[in-house]
């Protein structure tokens, strides 16, 4: 049995995020955000699930970190729900939210694990989004205002910070395609909030260093990895495009401060465009500490017009393993990823911010789950980014999406992630053989391949 060692001091973690498991969603002041809205309205979300109860990790945080400490984890990855903090977004300050994130960050201390908070996980207060959201470029002020409150209540024990998660999600997936809040279907709203949504992220990694916060700030895009079915040019390119509008929309702003060229063309012609003002570019290159990436997928597709995506790319089925929501398993499209951001963007350090699997297993008569498939994906793309490492990718950590079973947005709680069971009726958690799996992983900081 050969070993594949990782290097001293590897984080291995976990992530969630605020509306995914929290619930407690009119406790303690909380406001509305757009996922509330969004949950309560017809069609939407699976089954009509919402987020009021969740995992009840509002009021389960300390039980759920002595979880996190029998896991070996050494950082956990969450996000604060803005709602929380400033409940109509850009009005009062709720005590009480900032009680909250000060009672869970110092229970992960006290545990030796240490936060990774994440500012923005798509929860926008819904009084904002009354006033057009991020499609609205005060929002962005608003957004500092909310930043500068969570900096300054968490700075010292809070050492690695992200601006946004998955961008893309934010923009194209939730106002161009329509499938996540606000439900919105205009490409030109999705270019504006992508838009805002970057420069937000400029501005506030500008305040980060302005008020010297302790620590590292960065930001996690959502990634995938697709090929051509052929070296005809127009597969090839269409392939290229699909990469480039979910990767490269969000990746070369950030690491360069400009836009992909090829691309803007392409939304100019779709009939899409980003209003850039004097100084937003450079705002929005403002240099970052860390990528965190996430990744799940990939596949092979090819040109057409027709029945593709807004770039005419159409995925070919390949008759590849998949997992229980769909999604195509291909272990070396995260080494194509990173190797990728390397070659284009040098050695920014790296954290694997979310990756992992959805299976539906459920307990056994004897209570045990047994997701030896999720355990399979894991080591694959383990082994991907030990791959990415070893050929010089400065890859510091990997936080598996997700510590919990937890709300999986439109899929509601039909589609589950986690390394631990969760019982919705109960709220018992059980620890499948993933996390056993997973804990050996994270107290060796080798796999056994
Ligand atoms: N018109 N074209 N349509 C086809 C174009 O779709 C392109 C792909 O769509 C996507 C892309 C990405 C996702 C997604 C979901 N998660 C899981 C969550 N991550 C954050 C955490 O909260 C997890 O729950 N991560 N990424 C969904 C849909």
């Amino acid at each position: 049995m050969a070993i594949v060692q990782f290097p001293k001091g590897f984080v291995w973690g976990a992530a969630t995020a605020a509306f995914q498991v929290e619930g407690a969603y009119r406790e303690d002041g909380r406001g509305l955000s757009i996922w509330d809205t969004f949950c309560r309205t017809p069609g939407k979300v699976w089954e009509g699930d919402n987020g009021d109860v969740a995992c009840d990790m509002y009021h389960r945080y300390k039980d759920d970190v002595k979880l996190m400490k029998d896991l070996g984890i050494t950082s956990y990855r969450f996000s604060v729900a803005w709602p929380r903090i400033i409940p109509d977004g850009s009005g009062e300050i709720n005590p009480k939210g900032i009680e909250f994130y000060r009672n869970l960050v110092d229970e992960l201390l006290a545990h030796g694990i240490e936060p990774m908070l994440t500012l923005y996980h798509w929860d926008l207060p819904q009084a904002l989004q009354d006033r057009g959201g991020w499609a609205n470029r005060e929002t962005i002020d608003h957004f500092l205002k909310y930043a500068e409150t969570v900096f300054k209540a968490l700075d010292g024990k809070v050492k690695l910070w992200a601006t946004f998660n998955e961008p893309w999600c934010i923009s194209f997936l939730s106002n161009y395609i329509g499938a996540h809040a606000p439900g919105l279907r205009d490409l030109q709203t999705a270019i504006d909030v992508a838009h805002n949504v970057l420069v937000a992220h400029g501005k506030t990694v500008r305040l980060f260093r302005e008020l010297g916060i302790k620590g590292e700030i960065g930001i996690a895009p959502n990634t995938e990895w697709m090929e051509p079915f052929s070296d005809r040019e127009e597969d090839v390119e269409a392939a290229w495009r699909r990469r480039g509008w979910l990767n490269e929309w969000f990746l070369r702003p950030v690491m360069t401060g400009q836009y992909p060229e090829k691309l803007v063309q392409w939304f100019e012609k779709l009939g899409g465009k980003p209003k850039i003002e004097p100084g937003d570019m450079e705002l929005i290159g403002s240099k970052i500490d860390f990528l965190g990436i996430n990744y799940y997928t990939g596949g092979i597709g090819r040109y057409n017009p027709e029945e593709g995506d807004i770039f005419g790319f159409q995925e070919v089925p390949m008759g590849w393993e998949k997992t229980d929501i769909g999604w195509n398993i291909y272990p070396q499209g995260l080494y194509n990823v990173l190797t990728y951001i390397k070659r284009e963007f040098g050695d920014i350090p790296i954290y694997i911010t979310e990756n992992g699997a959805c299976y539906n297993d459920e307990p056994g008569a004897d209570g045990r789950v047994r997701d030896q498939r999720r355990i399979e994906y894991l080591k694959k793309h383990v082994l991907q980014v030990a791959r990415a490492i070893e050929s010089g990718v400065n890859v510091k950590g990997y936080y598996t999406w997700s510590l919990m079973d937890n709300f999986e947005w439109a899929y509601g709680y039909s589609m589950r992630f986690g390394i631990l069971y969760v019982d919705y009726e109960t709220q018992q958690r059980i620890k499948k053989d993933s996390f056993r799996w997973y804990r050996k992983l994270a107290r060796n900081n080798y796999i056994e391949v």
